[in-house]
C-alpha cells in the first residue's frame, strides 16, 4: 500500500477514534455537568427545605405573622426551586409534599393565635405536628435527593474522566501506533536514504539501497538507484572526459613547453602569463622573471614600443592586427639588449569582452645567417657559372628551362630572363632540339649521359660534349637535369689532328701500321660487297741495313721515303701504300679483276726502282722483294691473315733471291671461319 494511503487511513481512523473519543468524553462531561447542576439543585433544594424546616419550627414556637410570611416566601421558593431538575420520583415526592405543606400551614394559620380550648390546642398541635412531620420528610427527601444527586454527579465525573482518560489512551495509542507506523514505513527507509546520500555525497556513487517496494519511498529508491547509476555513469564519463582533458592539457603543455620555438601568451594588458623553456634559450629571461611584466618592456625594441602599443590597445578590443594570424619576421629583443630576427606568429583568444593573445616566435637568426651564407654561395655560383666557358642549364621534367648561365646567352643569343620558364625547344630550335630530346629523355629517366654534338650556334659551329645529370629526388623520381655543355671544337681539332698523326708514318707520310689495319678492313668489305677481289703487296727493301750501316740512317730515311714517293706512282690513288715498320711496306690493290693485275703490279714496282735514287738518298740503286697475296672477293679472311699470307709470300721471294715477288696460293685451311 501507498505510504500516502496508509497514512491517510491511519489519519482518517485517529481522527475519527479522537472525534468519537471527543464525543463520548464530551457527553460524559456533559452528562457529568448536567449530574452537577442537578446536585446543585438538589443541594440547594436540600437547603432550601432545611431553612423552611428551621422557619416552620420557629414559627410554630410563637406563630407569629411575619414568620408566616416568611415561611410562605421560602416555601414558594423553595416550590419554585423544586419546579426545575430533572424529573425523577424523588423530586415528584418532593413537589408532591412540598405542594401538600401550604395547606397544612393555610390549616395552621386559619387556627387562632392563642388556642382556647385543648381541642383548638390539640388540634394546633396535631397540625403542628403534620407540619413538622411533613417539613421534616421533605427536608429529609430534599436531603436524599441532595445525596444521590451528588452520587449521580460523582459517578458521571468520574464516568467522564474515565471516558476522557480512554479517550487520551486511545488518541495517544493511535498517535503512537501511527508514529511506529511512520517510523517502520517512512523514517527507517528515509534514514537508509539519508545515510545513502550521506555516502553519495561523500562520494560512494556505488551505493544502492535494497528493498524495492511498490510505495513511494520504493519508488524513491529506484529513482535513488537509477539517479546513482546515472551518477556512477556520468561521474565515469566525466572522469574520462577529465581524464582525456587532463592529458590533452597535459599534451598541450608538454608540447608548449617542450617546442622548439619560443611560446609567450598575453594577458589584455600586454602582460606575460606563459612563457616556455624555449622563450628562456632564446630571450635569456627566465620564466619566473617575465610572468606578470609587460611584453613590451622586454621584448620589444624602444623604437617598435609605440606602434606595438597602440596595435595592442585596439587588438584587445577588437581582436584583431595586423601581425594576427599571419607569419611575420620582425625583431625582438634579448636579455642582453641584442635583436633577435624572430618569425612570429600570433593567435588570438577571446577573453570575455577582450582578446589575449598566443604567440610563437622562432629565432629565425641561424636561418637568416645561412640564407646569406646561401645568397652569398648562390652569387658565387652565378659568378662561376656566368664566367665558364661552359654552358650549365637546368631543364625540369616539362622541359623547360629553369636555369641557364651567361654563357648560354652569349653562344645562343638567348638571354636568361627570356629563355628560363620556356620550352627547350621554343629555345634553341627544333633542330638543335632534336639533337638533344633522346638525351635529355635517357637523363630524366635517371641515367648519366656524356655525348657529343655538333650543333651550330649563331653561325658558328661548335662541337659540344654535353654531360647532362639528372636531378634525383629522395623518392627516386627526376624532377630535372643539370645541362653542361663544354665546347671542344679546339680539342676535337687537335684530337683529330693527333688521331691523324697516330696514323701516319711520319718519315714518309704514309699511313702507319694502325690506318693499314683500318684501311684494310674498310678494303675487305668493299671487295666482298663489290665482288672485285683484292691484292696485298708486302715489300721490304733489299739489304737495307747495309745501306744504313754504309751511308748511315740519315741515307737510309732518305731512301725510305723516295720508296714510298717511287710506291705511290706505282699504284691508283684509290690503292692504298703503307709503311709497316723499318724498310716494310705494304700496298692494298683494290678493285682487281685477277691475280694477274697484282703481279703486272709487283713488276711495275721492281720496275720503278731500276733507276738510281736521288742524290740526298746516295744516289743508289737498289731492289725490293714483294711478297703477294691475292684475295678473291668470295675468300672470306681477314685482314691480319691476309697480311700473314703477304708476309709469308715476301719470304718465299726473299729466298727466291730477292728482287723478285712470290704470290700466295690459298688453302682451304687458311680459309677464315
Ligand atoms: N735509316 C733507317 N733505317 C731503318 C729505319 N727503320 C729500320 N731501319 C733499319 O732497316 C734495316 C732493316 O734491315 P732488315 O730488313 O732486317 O735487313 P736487310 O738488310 O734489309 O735484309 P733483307 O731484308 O734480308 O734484304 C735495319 O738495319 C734497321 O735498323 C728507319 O726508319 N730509317
Amino acid at each position: 500500500m501507498k505510504i500516502r494511503t496508509l497514512l491517510l487511513t491511519s489519519a482518517v481512523a485517529a481522527l475519527l477514534a479522537t472525534l468519537g473519543g471527543g464525543i463520548i468524553v464530551w457527553l460524559a462531561v456533559a452528562a457529568a455537568a448536567d449530574a452537577s447542576a442537578e446536585e446543585e439543585h438538589a443541594q440547594e433544594a436540600s437547603r432550601e427545605t432545611a431553612n423552611l424546616l428551621v422557619l416552620t419550627q420557629e414559627y410554630v414556637l410563637h406563630f407569629e405573622p411575619r414568620a408566616a410570611q416568611q415561611w410562605q416566601q421560602r416555601q414558594a421558593a423553595l416550590a419554585l426551586i423544586l419546579a426545575g431538575g430533572h424529573e425523577s420520583p424523588a423530586l415528584q415526592s418532593l413537589r408532591r409534599t412540598n405542594g401538600d405543606l401550604p395547606q397544612v400551614f393555610d390549616r395552621l394559620l386559619e387556627l387562632p393565635g392563642s388556642p382556647d380550648s385543648p381541642l383548638k390546642t390539640r388540634r394546633q398541635e396535631f397540625l403542628v405536628d403534620e407540619l413538622l412531620t411533613a417539613t421534616q420528610i421533605l427536608a429529609d427527601g430534599a436531603y436524599r435527593w441532595a445525596r444521590e444527586a451528588s452520587a449521580t454527579q460523582m459517578e458521571a465525573e468520574r464516568r467522564s474522566q474515565h471516558y476522557g482518560m480512554a479517550a487520551f489512551a486511545l488518541v495517544v495509542a493511535l498517535l503512537l501506533a501511527q508514529a511506529l507506523l511512520v517510523m517502520r514505513r517512512v523514517l527507517g527507509p528515509v534514514a537508509r536514504l539519508g545515510r545513502a546520500t550521506a555516502a553519495v555525497e561523500r562520494g560512494d556513487l556505488n551505493m544502492r539501497l535494497k528493498g524495492h517496494t511498490e510505495d513511494e519511498l520504493g519508488e524513491l529508491n529506484r529513482s535513488f538507484n537509477a539517479m546513482t547509476e546515472s551518477l556512477a555513469q556520468r561521474t565515469a564519463q566525466l572522469d574520462r572526459e577529465i581524464a582525456l582533458r587532463a592529458e590533452s592539457e597535459a599534451r598541450v603543455r608538454s608540447i608548449i613547453t617542450n617546442a622548439p620555438d619560443a611560446f609567450i601568451s598575453i594577458d589584455e594588458e600586454g602582460r606575460i602569463d606563459e612563457w616556455n623553456r624555449q622563450a628562456e634559450l632564446t630571450f635569456g629571461w627566465q620564466r619566473d622573471e617575465v610572468l606578470g611584466q609587460l611584453l613590451s618592456d622586454l621584448l620589444i625594441p624602444p623604437g617598435m614600443r609605440a606602434g606595438h602599443n597602440a596595435g595592442m590597445k585596439h587588438f584587445v578590443r577588437t581582436g584583431v592586427g595586423p601581425v594576427i594570424n599571419n607569419r611575420l619576421e620582425v625583431n625582438a629583443l634579448h636579455r642582453d639588449g641584442h635583436e633577435i630576427p624572430v618569425q612570429l606568429s600570433i593567435a588570438a583568444m577571446k577573453n570575455g569582452d577582450t582578446y589575449t593573445a598566443n604567440a610563437f616566435l622562432h629565432d629565425i637568426s641561424g636561418r637568416r645567417a645561412a640564407q646569406e651564407r646561401l645568397s652569398a654561395s648562390e652569387k658565387r655560383l652565378r659568378d662561376i657559372t656566368n664566367n665558364v666557358p661552359v654552358i650549365i642549364s637546368y631543364i625540369d621534367a616539362d622541359h623547360r628551362l629553369q636555369f641557364v648561365n651567361e654563357t648560354f646567352h652569349e653562344w645562343m643569343g638567348v638571354a636568361p630572363g627570356d629563355a628560363v620558364g620556356r620550352k627547350l625547344i621554343e629555345v634553341v630550335g627544333p633542330v638543335l632540339h632534336s639533337q638533344r630530346r633522346h638525351n635529355i629523355d635517357r637523363a630524366l629517366k635517371g641515367e648519366r649521359v656524356v655525348f657529343e654534338v655538333e650543333s651550330e650556334m649563331r653561325g658558328q659551329l661548335r662541337c659540344l660534349q654535353n654531360v647532362y645529370i639528372p636531378d634525383v629526388r629522395p623518392d627516386g623520381t627526376v624532377a630535372g637535369l643539370y645541362a653542361v655543355a663544354s665546347d671542344v671544337t679546339a680539342l676535337k681539332q687537335v684530337e683529330r689532328r693527333l688521331n691523324e698523326l697516330a696514323r701516319i708514318d711520319t718519315l714518309t707520310s704514309l699511313p702507319n701500321r694502325r690506318q693499314l689495319e683500318e684501311k684494310l678492313d674498310q678494303a675487305v668489305k668493299r671487295s666482298r660487297r663489290s665482288g672485285r677481289p683484292l691484292a696485298v703487296l708486302f715489300l721490304d727493301i733489299d739489304h737495307f741495313k747495309q745501306i744504313n750501316d754504309k751511308h748511315g740512317h740519315g741515307v737510309g730515311d732518305e731512301v725510305l721515303k723516295e720508296f714510298a714517293v717511287r710506291l705511290v706512282h706505282c699504284v691508283r690513288s684509290t690503292d692504298t701504300v703503307a709503311r709497316l715498320a723499318g724498310d716494310e711496306f705494304v700496298i692494298v690493290l683494290e678493285g682487281l679483276n685477277d691475280s694477274a693485275e697484282a703481279q703486272i703490279v709487283a713488276r711495275k714496282i721492281g720496275q720503278a726502282l731500276g733507276p738510281a735514287f736521288g742524290e740526298a738518298a746516295g744516289g743508289l740503286a737498289l731492289s725490293s722483294s714483294i711478297g703477294v697475296a691475292f684475295v678473291d672477293a668470295g675468300t672470306k679472311v681477314t685482314p691480319e691473315q691476309i697480311i700473314a699470307k703477304a708476309d709469308e709470300a715476301l719470304y718465299r721471294a726473299k729466298r727466291a733471291g730477292r728482287a723478285t715477288f712470290a704470290v700466295t696460293e690459298w688453302s682451304s685451311d687458311d680459309l677464315a671461319p
